[in-house]
């Protein structure tokens, strides 16, 4: 067996994979044949035996390099190589010879990027990143994109009308690749990178890997790398059947894109926004936690302009290295998403309070109240933001989504409900069934987060119930969930876990913020 290709051992040692188990032979090679659309299984369980033994055998054993003119059509590669240098964060002017085509593309167009540059980052496996130029004072804009300028899901071709936002937003991107240089986007193009730069992203994972041997003792990850797999699968189906791709590898390519950076600029009506922002989707991802904070964040106080705004968020250094954060969650999330393993100074991946999903099937019309109920809660959810792809359960981000005043807090009332399965007596039954008609037991519609039930534990209203049939089974809940159910407690250890807990979630973060 060979061994694993560094990065991705790299990616493994951090995970904690299972003793004893390595990537599958083939490794690097099998990149280009990572996912067997051909016989894609319909579940989890099913995806998980079909990977088993299946190995990378039966496809050719492409090179990396022949992968990554797969995916890039054969177009050239403006894009610097990633070095293994030390961190330069000292070091100021002098953009990458590589970059420089981008960065007379950036000023011939409109961007407003004086004080940064992009270059090689001084994060490990960083790739390029963006360093400020001159130094900033907090709250100072630090560059504007024109819209104009981003590549949208808004924009794709009239083929992906019935394709999730991410699938659009691929789609966006093949066909401004396909336009080759007649494409106003070809600089931009040509510095992205390639199959070869992100052989951890699950688009390009070996095929034969299997992760429930990987992540044996982590059923959150395990649940995630499939998650991503399958998402891969299907949306690589997607694309490949409405004939918005014309190879496996291309819709690979250009999903990872879409999921290592995109931006959610807003909506329009209940289309969210996703889009390619050139030059700013060079920022490198900071952890927040552990006392650290983002250099800089993105906002949409200008989309009214015309404009993506990126501001610091404290005084900047010229030299520094400009760093947002995408996304707050679990280090599996960060990894199948963004291809990296996210290391935060004070924070490692072993955190124990690290965040972690709960999937919800709230689609499912078999929950109490059948289809009535499973229409109503999807509809209370997308008024709050959420869409919703077929292969999509709703994933609830725990603590931060159903603390009291969360965002999903009403939807993290219906992971506690019994399943007919789960023995839900048939008070709860009839409490569940009346739920999404009466606007929540007990309560009464107040606006989009209130939809599906009362904002907040409060005493006498509704109280969660023992935990149900989705992950939860048999488990006894947290501290910080007895103590925020049960209200105030004698001071003890509880009370000081539950405090300390509620000290460290975070505020909810507004979506531009994340690379959706
Ligand atoms: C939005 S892009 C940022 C630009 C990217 N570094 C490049 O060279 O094109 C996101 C990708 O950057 C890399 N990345 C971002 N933050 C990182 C970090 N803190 N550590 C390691 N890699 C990171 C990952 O490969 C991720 O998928």
């Amino acid at each position: 067996m060979l061994a694993a290709p560094a990065p991705v051992a790299r990616a493994m040692a951090v995970l904690q994979p299972a003793r004893g188990v390595t990537w599958p032979a083939g490794g690097l090679q099998a990149a280009t044949a990572t996912l067997a659309l051909d016989a894609a299984p319909s579940s989890a369980s099913a995806w998980a035996s079909a990977c088993e033994g299946a190995g990378p055998g039966g496809r050719g054993p492409l090179t990396a390099a022949a992968a990554a003119a797969a995916a890039a059509g054969g177009a050239a590669r403006a894009r610097p190589r990633r070095t293994r240098r030390g961190p330069r964060a000292a070091r100021v002017g002098g953009c990458e010879p590589g970059m420089q085509p981008l960065m007379e593309w950036v000023r011939q167009h409109g961007f407003e990027v004086d004080g940064l540059e992009p270059r090689a980052s001084g994060l490990e496996g960083g790739g390029n990143g963006v360093f400020a130029t001159r130094d900033f004072a907090e709250g100072e804009v630090i560059a504007r994109v024109p819209c104009s300028m981003t590549i949208s899901s808004l924009g794709a071709p009239e083929a992906a009308a019935g394709l999730p936002p991410w699938a659009q937003l691929a789609a966006a991107l093949l066909h401004e690749k396909r336009l080759g240089g007649a494409s106003r986007f070809a600089t931009y193009l040509a510095s992205l990178p390639q199959a070869q730069d992100m052989p951890t992203h699950p688009m390009f994972w070996p095929r034969g890997l299997r992760p429930d041997a990987l992540w044996p003792a982590s059923p959150q990850g395990l649940f995630t790398a499939r998650h991503a797999l399958m998402r891969g699968v299907a949306l690589t189906r997607a694309l490949l059947s409405a004939g918005l791709a014309e190879t496996e590898q291309e819709a690979r390519w250009a999903l990872a894109m879409v999921d290592s950076r995109s931006f959610c600029l807003g909506a329009m009506g209940e289309k969210p926004n996703l889009s390619f922002t050139p030059m700013l989707d060079f920022l490198n991802h900071e952890v927040e936690g552990g006392g650290m904070r983002p250099s800089c964040s993105m906002n949409d106080r200008s989309l009214q302009e015309g404009f993506v705004q990126l501001s610091a968020d404290r005084d900047l250094k010229a030299g520094e290295e400009l760093l947002i954060s995408y996304d707050y969650g679990p280090s599996m999330q960060i990894f199948t998403r963004y291809a990296f393993v996210q290391r935060a100074r004070g924070v490692d991946a072993t955190d124990r309070f690290e965040k972690c999903y709960l999937e919800a099937p709230v689609d499912d019309p078999g929950l109490p109240g059948g289809e009535a109920a499973r229409a109503a809660r999807v509809r209370a959810l997308k008024e709050v933001g959420w869409f919703r792809g077929a292969w999509r359960p709703l994933l609830l981000n725990l603590p931060d989504n159903v603390k009291a005043g969360g965002l999903l807090l009403p939807a993290a009332r219906l992971c506690v409900l019994r399943s007919p399965q789960g023995g839900g007596g048939p008070a709860r039954r009839r409490r569940a069934a009346r739920w999404p008609a009466g606007g929540g037991p007990g309560g009464r519609r107040r606006g989009p987060g209130a939809a599906l039930g009362r904002g907040g534990h409060q005493r006498g209203g509704h109280q969660p119930a023992a935990p149900g049939s989705w992950g939860l089974q048999g488990t006894r809940p947290p501290a910080w969930r007895r103590a925020a159910r049960d209200g105030p407690r004698p001071a003890g250890r509880g009370a000081r876990s539950a405090e300390r807990q509620s000290r460290a979630a975070p505020a909810a973060r507004p979506l531009l913020r994340r690379p959706c």
